[in-house]
């Protein structure tokens, strides 16, 4: 799969805002907003873009805050592999919005629906929540779902790799 970016937009009071996928991978789940990226798109390009696709906020690339690399791997499924940069987004322009992909609400930071969201999002999201920058790996079971293993480290000055162009 090709490599992804997560959007978490985070307003004045704290609160989250995620939405629940309507279709497609991972359907029914609440998350950040993101996709795929488009050929010759930077990965903050992508992020502005599945942004604004799945909620119609506006955002400055500047703006996004990078806050981990996630490495998703599917052994029972190697062409669900990809890599996902994750952002925090603090300003933006527009009205959050549903789309004919996301449903968006905003949570409060301390009760995010973790029962209704990606298993490992309880592990990872707390600890960008309490400001740290991480890389991790998560390797999925055998049904696409379950959690298999995963690791995370910490990775402070956290940069953004090349868009590799093999995909
Ligand atoms: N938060 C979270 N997201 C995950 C996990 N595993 C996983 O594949 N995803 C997300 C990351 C990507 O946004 C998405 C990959 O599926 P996708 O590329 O088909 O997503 P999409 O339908 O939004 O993409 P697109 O067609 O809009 O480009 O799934 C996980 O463990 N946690």
């Amino acid at each position: 799969m090709r490599p992804t970016t997560l959007c978490f937009p985070v307003n004045a009071q704290g609160q989250i805002l995620l939405g629940r996928k309507k279709r497609g991978f991972g359907v029914s789940k609440w998350n950040g907003f993101g996709g795929k990226i488009e050929r010759g798109e930077t990965f903050r390009a992508c992020a502005v873009r599945e942004l604004y696709e799945e909620c119609h906020l506006i955002a400055d690339e500047a703006a996004l805050q990078l806050v981990a690399y996630l490495d998703f791997r599917f052994p029972a499924d190697s062409a669900y592999n990809h890599i996902g940069y994750v952002y925090f987004l603090h300003d933006w322009k527009g009205t959050v919005t549903a789309s004919d992909e996301m449903e968006p609400c905003w949570f409060s930071a301390s009760s995010l629906p973790y029962d209704e969201m990606w298993k490992a999002d309880g592990i990872w999201i707390p600890m960008i929540l309490s400001g740290r920058i991480i890389s991790g790996t998560i390797v999925f079971g055998d049904d696409n779902d379950s959690i298999a293993h995963t690791d995370f480290s910490d990775t402070p000055g956290l940069l953004e790799q090349t868009v590799p162009d093999t995909f």
